[in-house]
């Protein structure tokens, strides 16, 4: 359970289907980590902007010390997107060609230059993740680091399309459609924020492939009620100061993922 390289445990959930996220490991209060710092800040933030950036995060519902293995973990408890979910289909995107922040000892940089070049020098994100529930075989599929560090600028694309269910056709039009509105607001705010630019941050794609299987006839509504179907900006570790500047490598790999998505979409058969 305990993560070695990290020295603390992965991601659990709460009995209230929320999710608990460790945090720093020497972190023993709240104030002794980043990412905890920001959630604080931007779900108290009077400020516009601030007070828009929630509304494109997870709700947080602050922090909480859960014991495992007579270790106490400092964990912030946040809205869990798959709560619920029968076949749930999760792809996580890192964005950025840079994903170390720029004080970060240059071994680090080294390292987080040389990873994941085919999508970072192509689309500018790489993919860390992707969990599929592929309703033509009826397979859920799992895929870690070594598939996302495999993918290139072309390859990306069938991995959006195994991710969405693209074989499926048109009843995955309104998932598409609904993931694209929701970028739509990310890129609306990166296009008029200047506060923040982040490193390693991620944009998760979500949605229940439950409600795929259900077949024709099923109006747009329905899939969405079935689908819930989420995109929303997680993992704050690295949030820097802006210093007025827009955060251009985090929008370069937003508008590819908006564009890949796109291209799915279309390709999709009409009804
Ligand atoms: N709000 C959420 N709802 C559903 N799943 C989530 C949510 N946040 C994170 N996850 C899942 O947990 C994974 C890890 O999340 P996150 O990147 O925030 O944690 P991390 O500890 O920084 O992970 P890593 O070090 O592997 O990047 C995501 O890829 C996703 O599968
Ligand atoms: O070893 P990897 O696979 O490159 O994963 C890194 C790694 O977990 C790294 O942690 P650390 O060894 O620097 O503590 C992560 O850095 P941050 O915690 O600073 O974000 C990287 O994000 C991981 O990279 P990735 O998930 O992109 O493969």
């Amino acid at each position: 359970m305990f993560n070695a390289k990290k020295g603390m445990v992965g991601i659990m959930m709460h009995n209230d289907g929320s999710l608990l996220k460790p945090v720093c490991p020497d972190a023993t209060e709240p104030l002794e980590d980043d990412e905890i710092r920001f959630y604080e800040k931007i779900s108290n933030a009077e400020d516009p902007i601030d007070k828009e950036l929630a509304t494109l995060t997870p709700k947080y519902f602050g922090t909480q010390k859960v014991k495992v293995a007579d270790r106490d973990v400092l964990c912030m408890k946040m809205e869990n997107f798959t709560y619920g979910f029968r076949h749930a289909c999760v792809l996580d995107l890192k964005m950025g060609r840079v994903t170390s922040i720029p004080t970060a000892p240059e071994e680090k940089r080294k390292h987080e230059a040389s990873k994941y070049l085919g999508t970072r020098a192509t689309v500018g994100f790489s993919v860390p993740g992707m969990a599929v529930y592929d309703v033509t075989n009826a397979s859920a599929i799992q895929h870690g680091k070594p598939f996302g560090k495999a993918l290139d600028g072309k390859s990306v694309l069938d991995a959006f399309r195994t991710f969405l269910n693209a074989p499926c056709g048109s009843g995955v039009r309104p998932i598409c459609d609904s993931l694209l509105a929701q970028l739509g607001r990310i890129d609306s705010w990166f296009s008029r924020q200047r506060r923040y630019k982040f490193f390693a941050s991620s944009i998760l794609l979500t949605y229940d492939a439950a409600a795929l299987l259900a077949g024709a006839g099923r109006s747009e509504e329905q899939v969405l009620a079935a689908a819930r179907p989420i995109a929303r900006m997680i993992d704050f570790a690295h949030a820097w100061p802006a210093d007025g500047e827009p955060d251009a490598n985090y929008q370069e790999g937003l508008r590819n993922v908006i564009r890949l998505v796109t291209e799915v979409r279309d390709a999709l058969p009409t009804a």
